[in-house]
């Protein structure tokens, strides 16, 4: 990587509770060939992840590092939810030998991304007016897990706020969803937001769906969504309605806490699959439910964004304005 000297490097890394992204940036652009996916079953922890990114690209010196989890991230410590890993300050500059290091919520980075990314890569679900540019934005992830953060651009730069909002409890609209909450409850003890709203919560509607007709079974997510695209499996479709009813009251919810009146982002590797199927299975309805608010709905635009490697940009841009 001769043209782009170490001085002028940051290392970016993704770590979802499923898989772990990592790259190499100069300023805010990814090196496309410098991009590797790792499973995260395979490490024993974040450090050695990092640690076989930098051998892997043989050795690379970096300015900056910054990593991106699925956690929240307190007086510079992160801590993985869906995985017994944590990372520290110290642990990233000896993983990295990077000067400069930072640690971002994962939907932090995803924030740090949006205006960054193609438009090929953006799929617009609700249209809405047209906003200023310094209007809030919000992203909504859903993957291995479930989380959201609001995107403010302040006079000093953006301001990305960090949030657990997918462990708060879920929202219920009607008899059926308050029986689904029941059953995530009895196996979990609560009945959290991203136990629905996730990979695994998608296999848990099915599964509840399935026991509900006296049919009890299991399938993966990517299974349930290739049964829906078939259409061979009438469980798998109403888990799929299902699930994306409950993705419109929340992301309604959070609409109306935020006021994202430059527009919804979902992303995440459950929200690119499910995207097809927004609008079939009544998205737009189950978002504007909200009685009176209903028409004032219309004010939010939903998008979702689906570019694999956003949270890695997100990071390369935070790193850059920070440490220009
Ligand atoms: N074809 C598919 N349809 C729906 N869900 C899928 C499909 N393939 C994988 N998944 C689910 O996507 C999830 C992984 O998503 P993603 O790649 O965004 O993970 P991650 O970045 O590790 O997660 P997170 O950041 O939320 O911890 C898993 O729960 C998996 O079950």
């Amino acid at each position: 990587m001769p043209q782009h000297p170490a001085d002028t490097l940051t290392l970016v890394a993704d770590i979802g509770g499923t898989n772990t992204r990592v790259a190499l940036a100069d300023g805010v652009s990814l090196l496309p060939e410098t991009i590797r996916r790792y499973s995260n079953r395979k490490f024993p922890g974040l450090e050695s992840v990092l640690r076989q990114y930098v051998e892997d690209e043989g050795g690379v010196d970096c300015k900056g590092a910054c990593v991106a989890l699925a956690g929240p991230v307190r007086d510079g410590v992160g801590t993985m939810t869906n995985l017994d890993w944590t990372i520290d300050r110290d642990t990233l500059h000896r993983a990295t030998r990077a000067e400069h290091v930072s640690i971002l919520n994962d939907l932090q980075a995803q924030g740090h991304a949006l205006g960054l990314i193609a438009p090929d890569n953006i799929r617009p679900v609700i249209e809405a007016p047209a906003a200023p540019s310094q209007a809030v934005r919000l992203v909504i992830g859903i993957g291995t897990g479930f989380n959201a953060s609001p995107v403010f651009e302040t006079e000093t730069g953006r301001f990305v706020a960090p949030s657990e909002s997918g462990h708060a409890n879920l929202p219920i609209r009607t008899p059926h969803e308050l029986k689904l909450c029941e059953f995530v409850e009895t196996a979990h003890g609560f009945p959290a937001i991203e136990d629905v709203l996730s990979g695994r919560g998608l296999e848990r509607t099915y599964l509840f769906l399935g026991t509900e007709a006296g049919t009890p079974r299991e399938k993966s997510a990517a299974d349930i969504m290739a049964a829906v695209e078939s259409g061979e499996d009438a469980i798998a479709t109403e888990a799929a309605r299902l699930f994306v009813h409950m993705l419109g009251t929340v992301a309604g919810n959070l609409a109306l806490i935020q006021l994202p009146f430059g527009g919804i982002y979902l992303v995440g590797g459950v929200a690119r699959h499910i995207a097809p199927y927004l609008d079939r299975f009544g998205f737009d309805d189950a978002f504007r439910d909200k009685g009176r608010f209903a028409g004032f709905m219309k004010n939010f635009s939903v998008s979702v964004i689906e570019d694999d490697y956003a949270a890695l940009t997100g990071c390369a841009s935070h790193m850059h304005n920070i440490y220009p």
